[in-house]
């Protein structure tokens, strides 16, 4: 089959499909905030930061579906953060697990070009898939888009987020819709027929098992749309892509709220930081409470 721009190997949407059908679909966030260092007994520093990731690498690159670490942590500590990410990236892929970098960029569109180099396979620290943000415009993220389906990776286009006030913007009207839901349609329109999954990984029996909802139209383009919502007020339907869902557990968020609002026939991959990384610096804790949330969210 032939896939347009793609060079070697599946693209993101059927890598996470797979993912999830292995490991189910759960997110866990490297989100080393200065008290957690603190409360893990590490340090808020270089080694600090250092010690966490390999804990949290060495506990679930190996069992969970997809790592998401966030960018302002290692930034904190400059280009020596930055470098500890970059030996993390390659050794939870390593693992098995795809990583997800919650960078959130966005901005004009001949810059945006370059922070999607992240996707790119000759980039240091290549990974599957970004967040985005579309506050610039949708043709802003044209070029991470281009990228994206050159080299097989992935964005996650912030559409309805998980902060209380996130609404006073994206509930906006302009024209015809909201913001949040002209976001969505972008992302929609992204997913085209020929950039959905097509041959979906027979061989594994769960897959079959999740087809409902990890099935053969997982592109590759997603949204991220939170837990915390009290009513889903953007229209999914056929967005024939991903749906990140923060906001569970620290931010209120639970299992059952996702499925209040997401019912279960669609792609969502629940994201969840604190919620795991509170059980402490004990890679077996850490691994009992990211079971616990799979646990609970396949319930
Ligand atoms: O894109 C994200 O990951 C994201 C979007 C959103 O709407 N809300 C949200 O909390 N996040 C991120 O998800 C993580 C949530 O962390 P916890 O609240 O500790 O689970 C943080 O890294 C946030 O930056």
């Amino acid at each position: 089959m032939t896939r347009p721009g793609f060079a070697d190997g599946p693209r993101f949407g059927e890598r996470l499909a797979r993912a999830v059908a292995e490991r189910g679909p759960l997110c866990v966030g490297l989100d080393p905030h200065r008290s957690l260092l603190i409360d893990w007994g590490v340090g808020d520093d270089l080694d600090g930061l250092r010690r966490f990731t390999e804990l949290v690498v060495e506990a679930l690159a190996g069992s969970v579906a997809v790592l998401k670490p966030q960018m302002a942590f290692y930034e904190r500590f400059g280009s020596r953060g930055i470098a500890v990410l970059e030996e993390a990236v390659a050794e939870i892929r390593s693992a098995g697990a795809l990583v997800l970098l919650d960078a959130k960029r966005g901005d004009i569109g001949s810059t945006m070009e370059a922070y999607a180099d992240y996707l790119r396979s000759d980039h240091p620290m290549q990974v599957d898939a970004m967040t985005v943000s579309p506050y610039l415009g949708p043709e802003s993220l044209a070029p991470a888009h281009r990228t994206a389906r050159d080299f097989g990776g992935g964005l996650f286009v912030l559409a309805r987020t998980s902060n209380p006030d996130a609404g006073t913007f994206q509930h906006a009207v302009v024209g015809d819709r909201t913001v949040a839901q002209s976001v969505v349609d972008t992302v929609r329109g992204w997913n085209t027929p020929d950039w959905l999954v097509t041959d979906p990984p027979t061989d594994i029996a769960s897959f079959r098992d999740q087809r409902s909802s990890w099935g053969a139209s997982t592109g590759s383009f997603g949204v991220v749309v939170g837990a915390t919502l009290p009513e889903l007020d953007v229209d999914l339907d056929s967005l024939g892509g991903p749906i990140l869902a923060p906001g569970l557990g620290a931010q209120g968020g639970s299992p059952a709220d996702l499925r209040r609002l997401f019912g279960t026939d669609r792609a969502v991959l629940p994201t969840v930081s604190r919620g795991v990384l509170g059980a402490g610096a004990d890679p077996g804790a850490l691994r009992v409470a990211a079971d616990r949330w799979a646990t609970e969210l396949s319930a």
